[in-house]
């Protein structure tokens, strides 16, 4: 676990991080999330040492991490540097290769767990030769992940990882990202000034603004329970999207009407949000499925009434 206690940081007359404290649990994905300049990547670098706190206390498994030695600490800390920051001089292969290297790791164990990663970030073999200039961004991005992950450390820290991707090739990765079992085992602190990265990709959002952080919640909280005009007013334009990604069929289970027979159709699984839902629902030929609560009981669903149902659990929430 990673715990910030009254944690400042001070550049000159510049307060970057003013008193922060914050958890984030094993297994947890925490986004920091906040317009530019608030502290959030000078929040993450402290938390490898990259950046030495001023005041406060950071602790990892209730361990000082200031009172140990900064390189043993990063060597348990997977890190996306912010631009992807591979080396331009070395392939693919030494990228990859530069923590195992510094553990002096025989070279077969280096090569296979490099083999596994490359498959599972879905790389061609053939780039381990390549120079990080003769990839796509997206590729560089993966090969960038790839360096983090090989040594399979229990935290990482991730700074804007998919900023420098266009959208369509972020929102595939992103999707990816979701679904590595690897990725699940792990405890991330991730920065984002995109909104609906954050909430694609949170258990849980730390909100930052001018080096203080505004609120900590879930995607949820954020969204119905905003603690003042500037949580509120920093969703304001995605709210509807943000509620299609947040919401899922189990919470508008109540909303929908009672079940018909479920014959023939198509069961969806009450965790899907209502946005891929919707996308399902659309593209089927006979747009009529159902969805069951994992305990038997079932509700036959359509476009329609998904869309009528999430408009109801909407209004609920926005009038509790
Ligand atoms: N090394 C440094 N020297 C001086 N000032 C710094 C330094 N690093 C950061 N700052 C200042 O501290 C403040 C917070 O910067 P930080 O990079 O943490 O913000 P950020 O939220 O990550 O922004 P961005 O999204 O643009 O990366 C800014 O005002 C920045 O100019």
């Amino acid at each position: 676990m990673i715990k910030l206690q009254s944690v400042s940081k001070r550049f000159g007359n510049t307060k970057a991080v003013k008193n922060i404290s914050f958890e984030v649990n094993n297994q947890e994905n925490l986004v920091l999330l906040g317009t530019s300049g608030c502290g959030k990547t000078t929040t993450l670098k402290m938390i490898n040492l990259l950046i030495q706190p001023g005041n406060g206390e950071i602790l990892i498994n209730d361990k000082d991490i200031t009172s140990g030695n900064p390189e043993e600490l990063r060597r348990g800390i997977g890190y996306v540097m912010q631009n992807i920051g591979l080396f331009p001089h070395y392939t693919v292969a030494e990228n990859i290769a530069v923590v195992p290297n510094l553990l002096k790791w025989d070279k077969q164990k280096t090569n296979q767990r490099t083999s596994e990663l490359i498959h599972k970030l879905h790389l061609p073999e053939s780039c381990l030769k390549m120079f990080p200039h003769e990839l796509s961004g997206g590729q560089q991005q993966r090969v960038g992940l790839a360096r983090a992950l090989v040594t399979d450390p229990p935290i990482l820290l991730m700074d804007e990882p998919f900023g420098a991707l266009d959208n369509v090739t972020r929102s595939s990765i992103q999707q990816e990202f979701k679904a590595l079992e690897e990725l699940k085992r792990k405890t991330i602190v991730m920065v984002t000034h995109d909104v609906l990265e954050a909430f694609e990709l949170a258990d849980r959002i730390c909100l930052m603004d001018k080096g203080e952080i505004i609120q900590i919640g879930t995607p949820k909280d954020l969204l119905y329970n905003p603690i003042n005009d500037f949580a509120k007013s920093f969703l304001d334009g995605q709210r509807l999207a943000l509620e299609f990604k947040v919401i899922k069929l189990k919470d508008i289970w109540n909303h929908l009407p009672a079940s018909e027979s479920k014959a023939d159709k198509k069961e969806l699984n009450h965790e899907l949000n209502i946005w891929d839902t919707l996308e399902i629902l659309r593209s089927e030929v006979i747009a009529e499925n159902f969805v069951s609560d994992g305990n038997g009981h079932f509700k036959t669903i359509d476009f329609a009434i998904v869309t009528e149902a999430f408009n109801q659990y909407r209004y609920t929430a926005h009038h509790d």
